[in-house]
């Protein structure tokens, strides 16, 4: 087939290490692919690096056509040594091949956080955002405090965890989510490329990332057993409040194998808390960068909030139809930066024919959601953030614009099935900043507001993040206050 069928066009190969030399090392490599695919005049290339075959697809068609309609065979997960392998987290399901773990671990979640029951997590939701109103005021490190306020929500959606108690697994949850972050970043590991490399023992000079990965393993463990332990142990006592690993524990079958479905249920919930954390974080630091850089659009977000809510009223998921533009600046930070702009790359399970072009069992398969969220025909004027491109003339969100989540969480059956909690999440998170506050630049000695950089991580990552920075939250009205009974200023 390989004789008939050519591979998709792409940077001519050297033997051996194929296009080891052309991959994007560093900065925002979802640019470069893009790049790469308009200097080829095609929306699927392809590549080869010391043997694997990379395919990037860049467009929302050539996505649609294999990852959806064809989900089947390019469904599974490439392998990775360090963060994978090393490190164990292969075993959780984002990460795993198609296999019937994964299956069972998706299906975990899938029913403890099902798109038809919204509501199920709202209060938790809610409450979780009112944490961060009430934290942001005193934050010198926005991000930092970002992350910190998520590892205890998203605690309370998986395990039931809450408020102060969560605080005990705050250090391993970060630790955790940090060390996924560095072993995730191409490049940062020569293992990833050169596989042999792992049988090398630790006390060998230059070995030091076999250390690292037992210790983040070490960390791993810890995570899956000490909060689910905890939530067990509730659920006996009848005292749990729901969780994604209470309900799953609630559905075990007592008549088959309880240890294997409860392994399940820990792996489930471990790799659900690493999939929801550093994601929405990224999503939210991107809205505040936002509305730092834009600030008419912010002007526009209050007149609404007024519009819909009396004085000192927070937001709650009932006004969502009446707030618009609140959806919209969401949609928008959404499309703008998407926070995993090349998802979490499928695998190829068969050989298969696409376009007249033959793709091989076993590439790598990079989907470019960045460059179908800046597509100009969809969106045009891609590099300008603005929600009303959402919006049609009354104001009202206008089903002919494709809803950017459709991309930014990823497709077919490795969709990301936290998708409709992520969203609820950053919806009333952003609704109930922009209630409470005017965000307002940093200031300098001299008290003038020093102009934002907006600045994102441009190191080699698959993970798109803001850099830290400071601003000021500034309380729109002292009736806010009441509402969380604090004092804002
Ligand atoms: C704004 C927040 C989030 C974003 C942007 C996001 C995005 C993504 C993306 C792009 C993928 C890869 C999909 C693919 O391979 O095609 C994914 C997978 C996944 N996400 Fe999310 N996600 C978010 C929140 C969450 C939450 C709250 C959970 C908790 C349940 C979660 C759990 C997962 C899991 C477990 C996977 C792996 C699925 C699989 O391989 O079968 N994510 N997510």
């Amino acid at each position: 087939r390989r004789k008939t069928f050519p591979f998709p066009p792409g940077p001519k190969k050297l033997p051996i290490v194929g296009n080891l030399f052309h991959m994007p090392k560093k900065g925002f490599v979802w640019l470069e692919y893009a790049e790469m695919c308009r200097r080829y005049d095609s929306d699927i290339i392809h590549l080869s690096a010391l043997g694997n075959s990379i395919v990037v697809l860049n467009s929302a068609r050539a996505v649609n056509d294999l990852l959806e309609k064809r989900s089947s065979m390019y469904s599974s997960r490439p392998s990775t040594t360090m963060l994978g392998e090393l490190m164990g987290w292969e075993s959780g399901f984002a990460l795993r091949p198609n296999d019937d773990i994964w299956k069972a671990q998706r299906k975990i979640v899938t029913q403890a956080m099902p798109p038809t029951d919204p509501k199920r997590f709202h209060s938790k939701q809610l409450s979780g955002t009112h944490d961060l109103l009430r934290a942001l005021p005193q934050s010198d490190d926005v991000m930092k405090s970002l992350q910190t306020w998520a590892a205890k929500f998203i605690m309370d959606i998986t395990y039931g965890i809450q408020g102060d108690e969560a605080k005990l697994y705050l250090c391993t949850a970060i630790e955790t989510l940090n060390s996924i972050a560095v072993a995730a970043t191409p490049g940062a590991f020569y293992v990833d490329q050169i596989t042999i490399l792992k049988y090398i023992p630790e006390w060998f000079p230059g070995a030091s990332f076999k250390q690292k990965a037992r210790e983040w393993n070490k960390l791993r463990v810890k995570l899956i057993d000490d909060p689910y332990l905890v939530t067990k142990a509730r659920l006996a006592a009848g005292t749990a409040t729901p969780s994604l690993t209470s309900l799953a524990l609630e559905e075990i079958d007592h008549t088959q194998d309880v240890a294997h479905q409860e392994e399940i249920i820990k792996l489930a919930s471990v790799t659900a808390y690493g999939g929801g954390s550093d994601t929405t974080v990224a999503y939210l630091g991107g809205f505040i960068i936002a509305m730092l850089m834009n600030p008419e659009v912010q002007t526009k977000a209050h007149r609404e909030l007024e519009k819909v809510l009396g004085p000192g009223d927070l937001p709650s998921f009932s006004d969502e139809p009446t707030l618009s533009y609140i959806t919209a600046i969401v949609r928008e930070v959404i499309r703008y930066n998407p926070v995993v702009p090349l998802a979490i790359p499928h695998l190829l399970t068969q050989d298969n024919i696409y376009k007249g072009y033959f793709l091989p069992k076993g590439s790598i398969i990079m989907p470019n959601v960045w460059s179908i969220l800046h597509n100009e025909e969809d969106y045009p004027k891609p590099e300008l953030f603005n929600p009303s491109r959402f919006l049609d003339a009354e104001w009202k969100l206008n089903p002919n614009v494709k809803d950017p989540a459709t991309a930014a969480f990823g497709f077919g059956r490795r969709a990301c099935p936290g998708k409709h909690i992520a969203i609820a999440s950053l919806w009333i998170t952003v609704a109930s900043i922009l209630a409470c506050y005017t965000i307002e630049p940093e200031l300098d000695e001299n008290g003038k507001p020093i102009k934002p950089k907006g600045e994102w991580y441009s190191g080699p990552t698959l993970f798109n993040h803001p850099l830290p920075f400071k601003c000021r939250f500034i309380p729109r009205s002292r009736d806010m206050e009441a509402s969380l009974g604090v004092s804002l200023s």
